[in-house]
């Protein structure tokens, strides 16, 4: 049995991981981290489900309150990255969907599960068909040197370009080499017109009610195009991912960023 404590448990990914948690056999809620709350079981919420887990709103008192092996991060950039050092320091393993980390904080967090052997998991997306599509990018980038990335979300989204595309970009960086694309004498008349740029490539990032996750990886060529595209419609598309990734972190002494590295 693995023991869970769910950080953001009344969150829209929170929330859809508790009721994942109660399906399995194999795992257990021992308490939720959240910023209000404290004291409130699980099933005090009607949203929720009537599991009896404790709500802590402050991550020492509840580490020290619970034994758990695993913290299953869902909350904000801010606060994911002090959930997931502070687990770490507690010998508990971060499973972590929070996105919005810098390149600096995701480099301590590395570092910090190798000095103390400890897994830990990062994936900026767990949905089977996104890490499939980012795999297939990258395949492509290969052949294909012109790219933009167009990701789609719901307003309510926090960071921007999302933790998909940058992974995306970054896969993609890995084959390319730097090239600047468009027009070389190219001007924006209106700042960010064009969208963000990592090496010449363009991320483009739309915020609408009525979305859920979605990304286009469009490559141009000589008369033709190639678009990679997926679309999370629902939030259980990314619990199959959570739950391998609990599994998987139970076994590793290091950090992994991307659940690629985790599927055959
Ligand atoms: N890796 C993946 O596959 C996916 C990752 N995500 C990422 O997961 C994160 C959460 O997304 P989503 O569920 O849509 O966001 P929500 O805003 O719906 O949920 C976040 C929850 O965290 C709570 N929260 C805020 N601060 C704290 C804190 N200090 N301690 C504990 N809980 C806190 C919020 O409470 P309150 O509302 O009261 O502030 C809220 O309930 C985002 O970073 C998002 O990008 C999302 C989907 C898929
Ligand atoms: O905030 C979201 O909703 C999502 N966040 C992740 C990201 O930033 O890529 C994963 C997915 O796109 C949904």
């Amino acid at each position: 049995m693995t023991r869970v404590i769910v950080a953001g448990p009344r969150g829209k990914m929170g929330s859809e991981a508790l009721r994942m948690i109660e399906k399995q056999e194999d795992l257990e809620l021992v308490a939720c981290l959240d910023h209000k709350y404290a004291g409130s079981q699980v099933k005090d919420f009607d949203e929720l489900p009537h599991l009896d887990a404790t709500f802590y709103d402050d991550i020492q008192t509840c580490f020290n309150a619970v034994s758990a092996d695993v913290l299953v991060d869902l909350t904000t950039p801010e606060y994911g990255y002090i959930h997931t050092k502070t687990a770490l320091e507690y010998g508990i393993r971060p499973v972590v969907g929070t996105t919005g980390f810098t390149d600096e904080q995701l480099q301590e967090l590395t570092d910090m599960a190798e000095d103390k052997e400890t897994g830990v998991v990062i994936a900026p997306n767990f949905a089977l068909g996104a890490v499939l599509m980012m795999q297939f990018a990258k395949w492509a980038a290969k052949y294909f040197q012109d790219v933009e990335i167009i990701e789609k979300h719901h307003d309510k989204k926090l960071d921007a370009p999302s933790g998909t595309a940058a992974k995306t970009a970054q896969l993609i960086q890995d084959v390319r080499e730097t090239k600047k694309q468009g027009h070389p004498d190219e001007k924006e008349t209106i700042m960010g017109a064009r969208g963000a740029d990592i090496d010449g490539m363009k991320i483009h990032s739309m915020r609408l009610p009525g979305l859920v996750a979605h990304q286009e990886v469009v490559f141009g060529s000589n008369g033709e195009n190639l678009t990679i595209k997926h679309d999370s419609f629902h939030r259980e598309s990314f619990m199959t991912g959570v739950k391998l990734a609990i599994d998987h972190v139970m076994k590793l002494d290091i950090l992994v960023y991307g659940l690629e590295n985790l599927l055959e």
